[in-house]
């Protein structure tokens, strides 16, 4: 078995794990896309470091959640091919978990922005 020999060739291969997630799964895309969008949201709105500290984490999260699942995903396609009950329900739970907490960052997103956008609308 291949072993990294060192730190930078460790990161070179875990930076190739995301390249590849980003070049398979659509739902990353959509994901750094909208990141994106809310990082340059919270940079008009001039959030305070716990506010931007918030919404980082729940960016690294869902992107970490969306890894995880393709990880899942590929793993299960790697075993069986073929139909299975079982794969179902693993593959649909782990999307499950990706949901959760896409939900739960809108719900943050929104408890951050709306009341910024009150007062703007309001001035
Ligand atoms: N081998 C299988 N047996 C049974 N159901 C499967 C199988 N493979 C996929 N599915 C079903 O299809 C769904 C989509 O699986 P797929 O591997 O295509 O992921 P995906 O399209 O990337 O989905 P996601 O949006 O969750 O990332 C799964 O959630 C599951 O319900």
């Amino acid at each position: 078995m291949k072993k990294n020999s060192n730190f930078l060739e460790s990161f070179v291969c875990a930076f190739k794990g995301i390249v590849y997630v980003f070049k398979n799964e659509r739902n990353f895309k959509f994901h750094i896309l909208f990141s994106a969008l809310v990082l340059l949201c919270s940079l008009f709105f001039k959030l305070s470091y716990i506010e931007l500290s918030v919404i980082l984490i729940m960016i690294a999260i869902v992107l970490t959640l969306e890894i995880i699942n393709t990880i899942i995903e590929n793993i299960m396609d790697f075993l069986c091919k073929d139909y299975n009950v079982n794969i179902k329900i693993i593959k649909d739970m782990a999307s499950g978990a990706v949901l959760v907490s896409a939900f739960i960052s809108i719900i943050v997103g929104l408890l951050i922005f709306v009341p910024k956008i009150i007062i703007m609308l309001g001035d």
